[in-house]
């Protein structure tokens, strides 16, 4: 499999900008691969296609950022009064977001695997007029979709319970927000399972849009391992098997969890716990909701 992962990878390289999905718009980036957690650590080959990837990603992300339909934020002026060198080294620094806050509203919800991140979304999505976007549904599309040159190393790296480079994820997110914005007018994101890693968090914050909220729920290891268990037995889903369960736990405790850490001391988030039952994990959630957004 590494080696057709290898060959598509090296492919992606000379492809037409088109080729991942349509013409994904977005801002100049200056995108670094992730390395994959220590854990099951993909072999060299799979290495190498990842960093053929991120290339790839990121030329295709850029050069597609032409043609793009929403206004974006226009990028301020040096200081005029400034050195030549500080001007260069201040254009080069500089990454705008997609989006301002004023143009668009971001939650995070975070929370270990099978915590009830989507479920609690879905109920939140038509009380509040929000737009639910689950990276791992967004990823596991693009897994699927026909022709997809990411296709077999999102599956290697979902199956493993890794965390799939941020080029990709990034782009899936930031095209569907884009999507809902011109087709249905709607401006308010739920973005549930991202970030799982701190330069995912920093770079979505940097390119797209700086989140309003982190919504975190709260959930022993023993509660989300008997709900994945039990979807498991239902969702198709590659990862929900007691090894791969096994792994995310790992992931999520070693890498995702400090992302939380990292928003809260931004005074960003807000916990509610998931043990009880779906209605009253729900009413707790609407409290906050109440607290912060209009219905
Ligand atoms: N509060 C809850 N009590 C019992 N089961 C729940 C609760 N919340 C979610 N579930 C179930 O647990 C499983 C995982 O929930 P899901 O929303 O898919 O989690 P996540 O999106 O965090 O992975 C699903 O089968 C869901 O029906
Ligand atoms: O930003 C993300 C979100 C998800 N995933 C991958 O998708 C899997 C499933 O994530 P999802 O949020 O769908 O499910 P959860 O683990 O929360 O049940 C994860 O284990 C990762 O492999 C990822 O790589 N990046």
């Amino acid at each position: 499999m590494f080696r057709t992962v290898f060959q598509r990878a090296a492919a992606v390289k000379s492809a037409p900008r088109s080729s991942f999905k349509q013409a994904i718009p977005i801002t100049r980036r200056h995108f670094t691969s992730d390395k994959p957690s220590s854990n099951g650590t993909p072999s060299i080959p799979a290495m190498l296609a990842v960093a053929s990837m991120g290339f790839a990603a990121y030329y295709t992300l850029v050069k597609s950022r032409e043609g793009q339909a929403l206004p974006r934020r226009q990028q301020q002026k040096p200081d005029q009064q400034a050195k030549p060198t500080e001007i260069a080294q201040a254009q080069e620094t500089t990454t705008i977001p997609a989006f301002t806050t004023d143009q668009v509203t971001v939650v995070f919800v975070l929370g270990g695997p099978g915590a009830g991140k989507g479920t609690q979304c879905d109920r939140l999505k038509k009380d509040y007029d929000f737009v639910h976007l689950s990276a791992g549904d967004l990823l596991r599309e693009e897994q699927n979709r026909e022709g997809s040159k990411y296709g077999e190393l999102i599956k290697h790296y979902i199956k493993e319970g890794l965390i799939v480079p941020m080029e990709v994820t990034i782009a899936l997110l930031e095209q569907a927000m884009r999507e809902s914005m011109e087709k249905d007018h709607k401006y308010r994101f739920l973005i549930d399972g991202f970030p799982r890693k701190m330069d995912q968090a920093l770079k979505f914050e940097e390119a797209v849009v700086p989140s309003k909220m982190v919504l975190y729920f709260e959930c022993p290891e023993q509660v989300m391992l008997e709900r994945l268990l039990k979807r498991g037995e239902n969702s198709g889903r590659s990862d929900d098997n007691i090894e791969s369960i096994k792994k995310r736990f790992r992931v999520f405790k070693e890498t995702s969890f400090p992302v939380i850490e990292a928003f809260e001391k931004e005074n960003k988030v807000k916990t509610v716990s998931c043990v009880k039952p779906v209605d009253e994990v729900y009413q707790e959630v609407r409290v906050v909701f109440d607290k912060m957004f209009e219905k």
